[in-house]
């Protein structure tokens, strides 16, 4: 059984309204700590030998799902308020207690834990909701299956997920056919138990934690594209680290500020890694009046080299752009948010080539054209993506939102309603706990 670490997590409400706001201001010391570094913090301590101790581990329910998994897996996982200790024998830790492992709504839970399931040869399902049930797993499977891991799905390569044990794995060399780190870092975390050096090329960066936290090497082929490698000889080290809070659920404020006159908040400790951070400079570039600064506890931190900033935001007269194809994946959660900022700035706004975003929660490109159009806002959508003609006096009419169980779709239909001439409502609203369990409370009290 999950057992949510914060009481909020079990809040049930259908449909949420949100009311216009004039301005909102204050500072948000407790985001939720970040998602992605969390889930591999627990993954990577299941493999390492020795004790780690996770600090300021997130309540939301994603890397809630990751915990559960691996104590389904046999990983003795403790919890001590927001810490996460988990004693762990290597290689060796797991020894499966149930053999349906439910990965909830997380992709990246299913995504990396199959490179750990598969390097270990386990006879498990890894299955999930019914969104993560619609989700592409070929991108997992294809490598998997080259390097001799097992693997059997019911429907059109799609979740659940049938492993079997095998005569081991062996190293590949592979060239990601796109930009995303959950394949990559599936791929390294199999080629952990791999006989030989497993080899990911990846031509467009993706976020870099997975490399980062491990400590991996790190080569550049002539043509600048990345090469990360791992190997069964590589130790995996005990986590020891406080995770920084997530940049993904401060973008949300971030938007929010930038477009609601008036408005000022101070978000703390939130994680900036480069290539975490693309939402702050296409906001920046858009005329966004956001500062970030680095606290000086930051230099202290255990955060294993995951660099935080705090990071003050001032509404702010906005201009139109354009999404450069190498922010995408480095932008990929936030550009729901970034299309209601779009819809607020002077001008065309454009997010071409990333037709990932129709692979997500949710159809993530088709959510957020009928989020605007609902409002009355003018967006074009394409096979890829798609473009906001904005402007800064638009008038965003109130609307009735479903979230498509998509929590950044949740929020950012809760953003865009603070814009609106009269009440919102979103259903299924209560889906923000994915993410961030706390959201409409943090909304409220930014109300000034
Ligand atoms: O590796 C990760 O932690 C994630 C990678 C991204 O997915 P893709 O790898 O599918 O792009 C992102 O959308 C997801 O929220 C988290
Ligand atoms: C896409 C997301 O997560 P995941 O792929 O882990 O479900 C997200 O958090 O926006």
């Amino acid at each position: 059984m999950n057992m949510p670490l914060n009481p909020e997590q079990t809040t049930c409400f259908m449909i949420k309204t949100i009311t216009p706001a004039t301005a909102l201001r204050g500072e948000l010391s407790s985001l939720p700590p970040d998602k992605s570094i969390a889930h591999r913090a627990a993954l990577f301590a299941s493999v390492a030998k020795g004790e780690s101790v996770i600090r300021n581990y997130s309540a939301a329910e994603d890397p809630q799902s990751t915990l559960s998994c691996l104590r389904d897996l046999g990983v003795p996982v403790e919890t001590d308020g927001s810490t996460v200790i988990i004693r762990a024998k290597g290689r060796k830790t797991f020894s499966p207690v149930r053999q349906l492992i439910d990965c909830g709504n997380s992709g990246t839970t299913m995504r990396l834990l199959s490179g750990l399931v598969a390097g270990a040869g386990l006879d498990v399902t890894l299955t999930g909701d019914a969104s993560l049930s619609s989700r592409p797993m070929k991108r997992i499977m294809d490598p998997l299956g080259l390097m001799g891991a097992q693997i059997a799905s019911s429907d059109k390569n799609r979740p659940p997920l049938q492993f079997a044990s095998h005569k081991g794995l062996r190293a590949i060399d592979y060239t990601l056919p796109m930009a995303s780190a959950q394949v990559k870092s599936c791929v390294l975390l199999a080629g952990l138990f791999a006989d030989g050096e497993t080899r990911v090329t990846e031509t467009l960066p993706s976020r870099d934690h997975t490399e980062r936290m491990l400590g991996l090497e790190t080569d550049f082929n002539a043509d600048g594209s990345r090469v990360l490698k791992s190997s069964r000889e590589f130790e995996v080290l005990p986590q020891q680290l406080k995770i920084p809070n997530d940049i993904s659920a401060a973008a949300f404020w971030m938007v929010a500020a930038s477009i609601i006159p008036g408005s000022e908040i101070v978000l703390r400790g939130v994680g900036i890694n480069p290539s975490r951070s693309a939402v702050i400079t296409i906001l920046q570039r858009m005329g966004a009046d956001i500062r970030v600064s680095v606290p000086p506890e930051a230099s202290t931190s255990t955060t294993v080299g995951e660099p935080l900033a705090d990071i003050t935001i001032k509404s702010a007269k906005l201009s139109a752009t354009d999404l450069l194809e190498t922010e995408i994946p480095n932008a990929i959660d936030e550009i729901p948010v970034l299309a209601v900022a779009m819809a607020f700035a002077e001008g065309k706004s454009t997010v071409r080539k990333a037709a990932e975003l129709r692979a997500k929660e949710c159809d993530r490109i088709a959510a957020v054209a009928e989020m605007l159009q609902k409002a009355g806002l003018n967006i074009k959508e394409y096979a890829d993506g798609f473009d906001v003609s904005g402007s800064r006096s638009n008038a965003c009419q109130a609307a009735d939102y479903s979230s498509h169980h998509d929590h950044r779709i949740a929020m950012a239909a809760a953003v865009l309603s603070l814009k609106a001439d009269a009440p919102s409502t979103i259903h299924d609203a209560d889906c923000a706990a994915i993410s961030y369990p706390t959201f409409f409370r943090d909304l409220e009290s930014l109300r000034s």
